[in-house]
């Protein structure tokens, strides 16, 4: 059983509320639609009921076909953004309305342009909250920086209403909610020229692998810790690229060099820690990509990831 007792923003009786963002929009690979449906078949609800939460899901997942525009031409390079903004500003709703009654919203991925989504909803709720970003890319670019135009490299620029991504058509309802210091990136290694520039023109806090090699996990994991301040709602939003292909291989744009399964495993044991958790995302796995063990070894650990953010010990 966790210990529910020391969560600083949470009400008893301690509850997740999973959101099942079954959303590929923001990149091109089919199949990461399927994660949501994966993990909550491989178990994760009642391992979240056995580690003592109060587990709250609606098991028919909204596919967001409903919301998906009968047309959706390009809004400059960026793809799908009428169907990113229309789901994510859902994915926004759900989770404010989880936040607010003081459960732990964790939304199950999809893409990771669902984080606009995500965090402004926390954010509504708590608008100092820290970010703890994990994930082989920075995901900041701006409709003008993106090479690619996939939303899911974008999510950040959109939080922070960056220059070049305020005020984007279709984007009207997400307003600047995420201040440049109130993130921190762990793992990054992937990361665009363009957000190269963006990270350190605004001062963001980001350890990207260089830093793990050099302090190690724990020592990384304070420094961001003590960085976001040690009484503040924390948000951790995690990219299962993040970790390296090797340990979660099933992922749209894997990158060599990542963090080890106990370093991700050590980064949502020491958020637990901190009794400051509000929200919890896990996203970019994507059942349809490698052979069957690869993918059954990607939404193991997808699993064991979110225990471990919700938890689960070792002893
Ligand atoms: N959430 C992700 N996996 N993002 C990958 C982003 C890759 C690249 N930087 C882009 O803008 O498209
Ligand atoms: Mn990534
Ligand atoms: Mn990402």
């Amino acid at each position: 059983m966790a210990d529910m007792t020391h969560h600083k923003f949470l009400k008893a009786p301690y509850t997740v509320g999973i959101v099942g963002a079954a959303f590929s929009g923001g990149q091109p690979r089919g199949g990461v639609e399927q994660g949501p449906a994966r993990l909550v078949e491989f178990g994760l609800p009642s391992q979240l009921s056995s580690l003592g939460w109060n587990v709250d899901i609606d098991e028919k997942f909204p596919t967001y076909e409903h919301l998906r525009p009968p047309s959706d031409q390009d809004i400059g390079k960026l793809k799908n953004a009428r169907y990113v903004s229309a789901v994510t500003k859902s994915v926004s709703d759900s989770v404010k309305s989880l936040v607010a009654k003081g459960h732990l919203a964790l939304t199950l991925g999809g893409d990771h342009s669902l984080a606009m989504g995500t965090i402004s909803g926390s954010a509504a709720v708590y608008p100092d909250v820290g970010v703890i970003w994990v994930d082989a890319h920075a995901d900041i670019n701006t409709p003008e920086t993106t090479e690619t135009g996939n939303l899911h490299g974008c999510p950040v620029s959109f939080l922070m209403g960056l220059p070049g991504a305020r005020n984007i058509p279709s984007f009207e309802w997400l307003s600047p909610c995420l201040p440049t210091n109130r993130i921190v990136y762990i793992g990054l290694r992937d990361v665009d020229v363009p957000e190269k520039k963006i990270l350190k023109d605004n001062n963001i806090k980001a350890f990207s692998m260089h830093e793990v090699d050099k302090y190690g996990i724990g020592k990384v994991v304070e420094m961001a810790l003590d960085y976001l301040g040690r009484d503040k709602p924390v948000h951790l939003s995690f990219d299962v690229d993040a970790l390296d292909p090797s340990v979660a291989p099933a992922t749209g744009t894997p990158v060599r060099g990542g963090l080890t399964f106990r370093e991700g495993h050590f980064i949502c044991e020491a958020v637990y820690e901190t009794g400051n958790l509000v929200a919890v995302d896990i996203m970019e796995v994507n059942p349809l990509l490698g052979d069957q063990a690869y993918v059954l070894q990607t939404i193991q650990i997808g699993c064991s990831l979110t225990r471990t953010a919700l938890g689960e010990t070792l002893l």
